[in-house]
């Protein structure tokens, strides 16, 4: 493969390299799903390899955990865990309050569940991910097959009532046929331009039957780091209020680029 990277993988790489230093020995790691959550387990195992960093990690993911083993990470169930030290997972937006839309990779109720089970949750993402108001990114529901297009009619007509700007809602495909999550579910994509009030309307459409959960993540993310293509890093802390800069020489080494494939 080319060692070339586009500015955006560097971006999702330096924030996820960044992000590591937030990881200690002996703890307990939600581990994101996603291209940037992807850049971050092959960052960890590059540490549990060469320094001997110990950790166990909980994959929010079938293929987070498929390619946290392959890098040698230790893998266990949430059961197992129970509670995290840190999750550090990606992100489709982020606002100015750390509230974010997730799910773009359809892996949101692990996430959500992983990262609520935990005593902080570190965001990475490249800076194209920041918005002042959340929804220009869909925001994806996970929905059970049982009955889905009712379930998807309750929802048009609950965003009605709501704040937003559009109401097309989609039922998200791979290939000809509806696409399944982990837990065997479907997900409606909710296109919505704007959210004015991003927590009423996670409560609301969590109450629809069918429902599994919502891609908003209100109050649970502390920190975002957020990476840029030319290598800067900035740390944006919730309970600091703190925009830290740093910059980072990006070394790019063959085996840690190769096949990233998510
Ligand atoms: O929520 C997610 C998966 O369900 C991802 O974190 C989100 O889609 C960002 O992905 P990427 O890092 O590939 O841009």
């Amino acid at each position: 493969m080319s060692s070339e990277l586009s500015p955006i993988d560097k971006a999702k790489f330096v924030a996820a390299k960044q992000a590591t230093q937030y990881v200690e020995d002996g703890m307990k790691v939600g581990l994101g799903t996603g291209s940037t959550a992807a850049w971050l387990v092959k960052c960890l195992g590059e540490m549990v390899e060469n320094d001997g960093l110990k950790i166990r990690g909980v994959p929010t993911s079938s293929r987070t955990a498929e390619l946290a083993r392959d890098v040698g990470i230790e893998v266990i169930s949430l059961d197992e865990a129970k509670w995290l030290d840190l999750t550090i997972d990606g992100a489709d937006e982020f606002d100015g309050n750390l509230n974010l839309i997730k799910g773009g990779g359809g892996a949101l109720l692990q996430e959500k569940i992983v990262a609520t089970a935990s005593d902080q949750m570190v965001v990475i993402a490249d800076a194209a991910k920041s918005v002042e108001t959340l929804g220009a990114f869909p925001l994806p529901i996970e929905v059970i097959p049982f009955g889905w297009q009712t379930t998807k009619m309750l929802v048009e007509e609950t965003l009605i009532g709501m704040d937003v700007l559009g109401r097309t809602v989609s039922l998200r495909m791979n290939g000809d046929a509806p696409y399944y999550t982990d837990e065997g579910n479907h997900i409606l994509d909710l296109h919505l331009n704007r959210i004015g009030h991003a927590r009423q309307l996670s409560l609301v459409i969590n109450q629809i039957p069918g429902v599994v959960e919502n891609g908003l993540f209100i109050d649970i993310c502390d920190v975002v780091v957020i990476g840029h293509g030319d290598g800067r890093v900035e740390v944006r802390d919730i309970n600091e209020g703190t925009v830290e800069e740093s910059r980072f020489d990006i070394i790019e080494k063959d085996n840690l680029f190769a096949d990233l494939s998510d």
